[in-house]
This record gives C-alpha cells, structure tokens and sequence, in this order.
C-alpha cells in the first residue's frame, strides 16, 4: 500500500491544468480567472467628492464664513466654470470636484438663503474628497489563478472587464455502481439503500468549480459498468463509486481493466478510503473510490479537490492544513493515516466517538477532518493537531 501523500503524487501525475475560455463577467462567478486582467483607467477617474455639500477653497474655511454658489457639479456632470474668492458650487456624492477647491462641506453644516450659504459655526474640517485613483490606478491588475468572488466580480465591473478568461470547467462523469442502490425518490425493495454518495460528491465538487455528469447507477454486472465507462467519453476525468473493494460483486477494477485502464495505484494507507484506485482510461483519469459513504467523501475531499484545483490553473498541492488543540485524548494510530470527522468549536477539536466508514450523520455534523498519522501514541487532550476544513 502507498502513502496518501505518493497516491496524491500519482493522481496530479493523471492530469493537467486546462485551457481557458472568455466568458462573460455576469456569468463568472466562482469561475477560476487564469490571466492578469489590468485596468486601463484610474477609479475614480478624478477627484471626486464623497459626500452632498458644497465645495469650496479649504483656506476659506472658517466658523460663520459666507460662500456665493455658483454653480452644480453632480454625479455624471461636472461644474466646468471659475471658483473665485468667496465662491463655492454645490456638489453631490461621486461629482467630480471643481478646479481650485479642495473641500466640500457637508450640507448639514451650512445654512442657505438663496444663492448663498453660511457655514455654521462648528464645522467639520474633514475635506470629504476621494483623490483619483484612490480605489486602483490605471494599470491595477487582479492576477490568477483566483475563485472570483462577489467581490471580484464588482471589481472587475469597475475596472471595464465585461468579459474575462476562466479556466474551461472541468467536466467529472460520476458513476455510482451496486445492485443494491436506488436514487432518492425511488422505491427500494427490502435488500436496497438510497444512493448517496454521488449526489454528495456532485455538491462537492460543482461548489468547487466542476461541472458534474451524474451518470444513471451502474449494475454490478459487466456489460452494465462498461456501459457507464462509455456514458463517461467526453470528461476530463471518471470517478466511480462502489465495487472497489475484492468482493465477488466488485467489479469496478477488473472491468476498467479489460477497458485497458492504466493503473496507476491500488489502495492507500489511509483510513478511510485504504480501496482506492488511480488510473488512466484511454487518455481520461479516473479514480475509483470506495463505496462507503464517508470513504468516497473524505477521498474526495484528500484527492479530487487538488485534482480539480490543479486542473484549474493552481498548484499541485495537498488540501491545506490548519492546527489546533484536542479537547479529549486521542488514541493510537496503526499503519494508516486516519482523517477523522470532528468538530472544531471555539478553535479546539472534538474527535467524534464514532468513525464507521458509512456514518454519514456523523460527517454532515462534523466541520474539520483530523489527520492522525500513522503509527501515533495516545494524543493527550490539549495536544496541537493537524486538520483539515470540510
Ligand atoms: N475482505 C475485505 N472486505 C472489505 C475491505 C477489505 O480490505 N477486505 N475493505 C473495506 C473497506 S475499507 C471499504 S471502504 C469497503 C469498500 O468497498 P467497495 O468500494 O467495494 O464498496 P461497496 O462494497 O460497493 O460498498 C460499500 C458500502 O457502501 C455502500 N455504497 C456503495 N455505493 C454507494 C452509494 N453510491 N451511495 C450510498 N452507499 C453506497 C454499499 O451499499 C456498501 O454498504 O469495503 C470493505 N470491505
Ligand atoms: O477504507 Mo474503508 O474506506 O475504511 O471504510
């Protein structure tokens, strides 16, 4: 059995990152912007006020002093005249500002009577002005690989980005396998369960950029699983769920096989997920994870996600891990590296009591993985360790 981190080796050695495509920026959100995309003006593009109020010459400024208005400068349609001595213009949030001031006063501390205002006479001597550039200057650029955000989006609104280069989705075909499953909704008969797993794994991996063919579930039959692998032509990589292990009804391996897989691994030093398997059908990856519910979510979560995020565009690296204290003691590890569903409250890790493989209540009310290595003594509560967001 191999290691958890040379299988990951081995599943970034199936795949490359994959090209891009301009799509439009309403439609880019959660998409993975691959190439600098710059501004080519400053935000804003001139000195703008940031509030309603007059604007006016700062040295003028006084207690009680008395302006003339002279004219408006609003959003969309600047004051273009003279501002002379004991002059102001009356402006409006986002205008630009006239030529020769340098203040606005808000409204709410001047009076006005006709044409004319007084300031009053506690002032507020904040100049309320937004230099040009002030948000990004012409030239600014947001660099990829980057998830665009709301955030992002709104950004690249502003920096007159109607449409930006993402990389192309990466299309993962998931095919459950089993006589025993059924789909949410159906009928199972007395000896069948509801298939999960894929529709876990599809929320998994769409919530992280992919794009998620869902295949209709695989008998455990010959004929029926090479059906599926031909439903699969056209993704850029296979992921199959169930019948790994080396039961008279797991047919997943042999199957692939007599398809001409290359493999790559079979089964890993971890717990759960040790059934795992890593390959090449023709020129599309696959990897075949084990059938129990909590095992094809974690290996999804250890394997498939670096996967999807080297496909598109990031670094080839494991998913990131964080450390905290244990609440209780933790017991010894054997051989295999164990990701274990636990809760982090409060910046600690409470270790769930039950770690079955198919407890998938257990990993819905858990919020972090933590990876115990192998071979470990008891780990006394308090102790820093290593875990992983889920
Ligand atoms: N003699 C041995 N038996 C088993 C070993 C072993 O090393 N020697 N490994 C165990 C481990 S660990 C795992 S994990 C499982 C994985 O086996 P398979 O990948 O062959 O999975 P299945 O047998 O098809 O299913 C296991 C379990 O999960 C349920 N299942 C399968 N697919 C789905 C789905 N899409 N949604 C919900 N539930 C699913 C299935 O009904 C079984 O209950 O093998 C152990 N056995
Ligand atoms: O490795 Mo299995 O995935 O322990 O249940």
């Amino acid at each position: 059995m191999i290691s958890v981190s040379e299988a990951l080796d081995a599943c970034f050695a199936l795949i490359s990152p994959l090209n891009s495509e301009v799509v439009d920026l309403k439609d880019a959100a959660g998409r993975t912007l691959i190439t600098p995309h710059a501004a080519a003006r400053n935000q804003p593009p001139f000195a703008a006020s940031a509030m309603d109020g007059y604007a006016l010459k700062s040295v003028e400024l006084q207690p009680q002093a008395q302006f003339m208005v002279v004219g408006e400068s609003a959003a969309g349609a600047r004051y273009t005249g003279k501002v002379r001595a004991g002059q102001c213009v009356r402006i409006f949030t986002g205008a630009p500002l006239p030529e020769g001031c340098d203040h606005v006063i808000i409204q709410e501390d001047t009076t006005r009577q006709g044409n004319v205002i007084t300031l009053n006479t506690e002032i507020e001597d904040k100049a309320n002005i937004r230099p040009a550039g002030n948000d990004f200057e012409a030239g600014f650029a947001m660099e990829g690989p980057r998830v665009l955000t709301p955030g992002d989006i709104a950004l690249l609104a502003a920096m007159n980005q109607p449409k930006v280069t993402v990389t192309r989705k990466p299309v993962i075909a998931i095919m459950a396998t089993g006589d025993e499953l059924v789909q949410p909704g159906e009928t199972p008969n007395e000896d069948q369960i509801i298939a999960s797993n894929g529709y876990g794994l599809k929320a998994l991996l769409e919530a992280n950029g992919a794009e998620v063919r869902l295949l209709p579930i695989a008998r455990d039959t010959e004929s029926s699983l090479r059906q599926g692998f031909e439903l699969c032509a056209g993704a850029d990589l296979i992921v199959t769920l169930g019948g790994a292990s080396v039961g008279d009804h797991d047919l997943v391996r042999p199957v692939a096989t007599s398809m001409g897989m290359e493999p790559a691994f079979y089964k890993v030093a971890m717990r759960p997920g040790k059934p795992l398997m890593a390959g090449k059908i023709g020129d599309t990856p696959m990897i075949g994870l084990p059938g129990n519910p909590v095992s094809s979510m974690v290996c999804a979560q250890i394997f498939i996600l670096p996967m999807l995020r080297h496909m598109l565009g990031f670094n080839a690296e494991p998913m990131a891990r964080k450390t905290a204290p244990l609440t209780e003691d933790l017991r010894s590890n054997g051989p295999r590296e164990h990701y274990m569903r636990a809760s982090l409250q409060d910046g600690k890790l409470t270790v769930h009591k039950r770690q079955d493989s198919s407890l998938l209540s257990v990993y819905a009310g858990a919020n972090a993985l933590v990876v115990v290595p192998p071979f470990i003594d008891l780990q006394l509560a308090g102790t820093p360790v290593e875990y992983i967001d889920i």
